[in-house]
């Protein structure tokens, strides 16, 4: 487990301090595959270095498996930053080392037995997938290959935790996809725990159990990743996830009196297709679909519909009311006027 307790970090910026992170209190717990999302300057990179001591606090504490390791001599730090594996967007391997080279490399630095290092650097090449690029060198591998190379190197000496520095940011589609689904797997099979920090929605959507939100240096919201997208509740966690979402309104849409924008949210228990034709026929009003995507968030799904309601004003508050009762959410739209 990893506790941040009462975690702040000031720099000096033009001889001013300037606050990167503001009073962080966060668990992780083991096993977990953790995300950390927010905009640009949001502090994700220095909270996350605060975590192996690469960022010291200013004030805080951080405990990992219950020891407090602020306070800890530069010796006993190092033994446990070997517990805790790092990985960052430009994968950071030597270009003039092979592949195995590179690997090994984290082995030698923890003297780790001479005659063991070979077989190690096998292992994790195919713990990696990667076995076939043993003496090739950096150059010569793709993004997503290059990355895998880093895991592999970062989970050299065993860790019980993996910190993830926007590590498929510089990677395409494809790579990504691939990176997560090997996260996944190490996470799965080894139980190491991920944090993991990034821009990237779809990235978070697809790989993380919980969420934390983060603006200004705050954390402005924790969440399991299922709710986090189905029922947002911080600004800047609305805006992150409508990212992803993405069913807006058509700018063609112009509303009459008797009309009004609804946006429902259902969780795939509540089917909205049998919630639209019994309102249809309840009440005196029409329903039409102007926009709408289904979602996959750990295999549950989310759907989001935009409809419009017509109707006297009396059975469209009806109709509502029956909708608010039979699907996860529902909302009443600007726009359209
Ligand atoms: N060593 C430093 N000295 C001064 N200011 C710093 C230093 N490191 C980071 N900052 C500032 O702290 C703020 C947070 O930076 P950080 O890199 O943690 O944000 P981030 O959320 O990871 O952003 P990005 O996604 O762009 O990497 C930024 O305003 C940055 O300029």
């Amino acid at each position: 487990m990893i506790e941040l307790k009462n975690i702040g970090v000031t720099f000096q910026q033009n001889k001013k301090d300037f606050q990167a992170v503001k009073n962080v209190n966060l668990t992780i717990e083991e096993g977990e595959i953790f995300g950390i999302v927010g905009p640009s300057g949001a502090g994700k990179s220095t909270l996350v270095r605060v975590i192996n001591l690469l960022q010291p606090p200013t004030s805080g504490q951080v405990l990992i498996e219950g020891n407090e390791i602020t306070s800890l001599k530069r010796k006993e730090l190092c033994k446990v930053r070997l517990d805790i594996g790092m990985i960052f967007q430009h994968f950071n391997l030597i270009s003039g080392s092979t592949i195995a080279e590179n690997v090994a490399f984290a082995l030698h630095a923890n003297h780790y037995p001479k005659e063991k290092i070979q077989g190690r650097v096998k292992e994790l090449l195919e713990m990696v997938h990667l076995p076939e690029k043993a003496d090739s060198y950096p150059a010569n591998l793709s993004g997503g290959q290059k990355q895998r190379v880093a895991i592999a190197r970062a989970l050299a000496n065993d860790p019980k935790i993996l910190l993830c520095d926007e590590a498929t940011s510089a990677l395409d589609l494809e790579n990504t996809e691939e990176i997560v689904a090997l996260l996944k797997e190490i996470n799965e099979k080894y139980h190491i725990t991920i944090v993991f920090i990034t821009h990237e929605m779809e990235v978070a959507k697809k790989l993380f159990d919980r969420i934390a939100f983060m603006e200004n240096g705050e954390i402005k919201e924790v969440r399991d990743i299922y709710s986090a997208f189905a029922e947002p509740r911080e600004e800047i966690t609305k805006s992150l996830v409508e990212r992803v979402l993405n069913v807006g309104v058509p700018d063609e849409v112009k509303l009459s009196e008797e009309e009004e924008l609804v946006k429902l949210c259902y969780t795939g228990e509540k089917a909205y297709a049998s919630v639209i034709s019994q309102v249809s026929k309840q009440f005196d009003v029409v329903i039409d679909i102007i926009n709408g995507k289904i979602d996959y968030i750990h295999k549950k799904p989310l759907g989001v519909l935009i409809v419009i309601l017509r109707g006297g004003k009396e059975e469209r508050e009806k109709a509502l009311r029956y909708m608010k009762e039979n699907v996860y959410r529902v909302e009443k739209l600007e726009g359209g006027r």
